[in-house]
């Protein structure tokens, strides 16, 4: 990554989260030199402050282009950037990036620096004090749930993928910038990691009301991701900016619907977090719990099975009663083992994959530790699916009346206006 790419720290004033600020693009032009036509075309768009919005859309559209230009990493042709109520477009771009984060795919990580002096980078260049770079680093670290004792002092080689790229976002928010780009920071992770990630980044806008612009080219993070999505078609025009329900459930035209894919009521379950829906406490007990204990838990409590729990609360196995008859003694071999569990944050998407997963009939909640919280199961799951995709089909029946009555209304007014025109209004 170049070095100008770096965001630099917002001033002085980032010692504690500043939400995030507005961004306006008018008219926002880029022709490549040498290149026969625009790689990104009189694109206007506005995002509110504190938003995340996800750029969507085939490969070669223009969104990295467009997002580039937010930070001027890409000089625009034409056209204006507007962050908050500055106009940033002819202002100094080094001191530009210091209110705007960036996070690139492969982290962006200097390799001969340890994690702490990468996230350092940028308070050191704009003159923090050496005490309050050393908290700010732990601080970032424990905020993208990476332990400041272990990782620390360590390279970029020495961490997995999922690793880098926590601290490439640890980096780009250190700084504290109200703006953060992040140009599909997540497409070079497995699945698996990518979930988690994504997760953490939904965790991290609840504390930070940041305005982030998201690149990707997969639908399915988007709809997880965004507040709005900009479905962007070639040259970077707009084909809809909306919310995630909305285009799901009306997409503008084939164009969209074609993004939008099969599927639409399952992918449905990515707009919905485990946090909305009934997380239930569970009948639970500790490894290092006496035997007896447990059964009493079992025959007295109106349950047959417990959550047994290792000695940092994680969840460890699903305990029924009969596992317990045939314990003989000891628990080492009792039980199911818990192989999935999932945040508040997950979408419901996942709780359903990781109940599927475990075959339990419900899956277990942790917090950011992996500590217990409580339980999701399938009936609550699937009630909520239910009430989700009705909700959905009236919100739909409801907008095409209101384009219905709009059309109506601009008919009658052409029609009343084509009467005083013909009266003799003015040209
Ligand atoms: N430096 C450059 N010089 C000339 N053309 C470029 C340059 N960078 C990008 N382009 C062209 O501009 C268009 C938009 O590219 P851009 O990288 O913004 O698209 P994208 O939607 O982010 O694509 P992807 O999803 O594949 O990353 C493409 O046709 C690309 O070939």
């Amino acid at each position: 990554m170049p070095e100008t790419s770096v965001p630099t720290a917002a001033g002085t004033a980032a010692r504690t989260a500043t939400s995030g600020a507005g961004i306006r693009l008018e008219k926002l032009t880029k022709h490549y030199p040498g290149s026969p036509a625009p790689a990104v075309d009189d694109v206007t768009m506005e995002i509110n402050a504190g938003e995340l919005v996800v750029f969507v859309g085939p490969s070669g559209c223009g969104k990295s282009t467009t997002l580039k230009m937010i930070n001027r990493l890409i000089e625009p042709t034409s056209g204006r950037i507007r962050i908050g109520d500055r106009d940033v477009t002819g202002m100094d771009p080094v001191k530009l990036r210091r209110t705007v984060g960036y996070a690139i795919q492969s982290s962006g990580l200097f390799p001969h620096m340890t994690v702490a002096q990468n996230i350092a980078l940028v308070p050191k260049m704009t003159g923090w004090s050496k005490a309050r770079i050393t908290h700010r680093v732990e601080e970032m670290l424990d905020l993208v749930g990476l332990d400041p004792g272990e990782f620390h002092g360590r390279y970029p080689r020495q961490l997995s993928g999922g690793q880098q790229q926590r601290v490439g976002v640890a980096r780009a928010l250190a700084a504290d910038p109200p703006v953060l780009l992040m140009d599909e920071p997540f497409g070079a992770v497995d699945p698996i990691t990518r979930d988690h990630l994504q997760d953490e980044l939904i965790r991290l806008q609840h504390e930070l009301h940041k305005t982030i612009v998201f690149v990707t080219h997969d639908f399915d993070e988007a709809i997880k991701l965004g507040d709005r999505i900009a479905v962007l078609r070639e040259r970077s025009h707009i084909a809809q900016f909306d919310t995630p329900e909305a285009i799901l459930t009306n997409p503008t035209d084939d164009f969209v619907s074609g993004f939008v894919g099969a599927g639409a009521a399952l992918k449905r379950l990515n707009l919905t977090r485990v946090r909305d829906v009934g997380v239930v406490d569970f009948a639970t007990a500790g490894v290092d719990d006496p035997l007896q204990s447990i059964f009493d838990l079992l025959r007295d409590g109106d349950t047959n099975e417990v959550l047994l729990l290792d000695r940092h609360r994680r969840p460890y196995k699903w305990l029924r009663r009969g596992d317990l008859m045939r314990a003989k003694g000891t628990l080492a071999r009792a039980g199911t083992l818990v192989h999935d569990t999932v945040t508040r944050d997950a979408t419901l998407r996942d709780a359903l994959e990781a109940v599927l997963t475990d075959n339990a009939g419900r899956v277990a909640v942790t917090g950011r530790r992996g500590e217990y919280i409580g339980v999701v199961d399938m009936e609550t799951l699937m009630n909520n699916v239910h009430e989700l995709l009705e909700a959905d089909r009236l919100e739909a029946v409801e907008h095409r009346h209101q384009l219905e009555e709009a059309r109506a209304r601009r008919t009658r007014a052409a029609q009343e206006g084509l009467g005083e025109g013909g009266a003799g209004a003015p040209a």
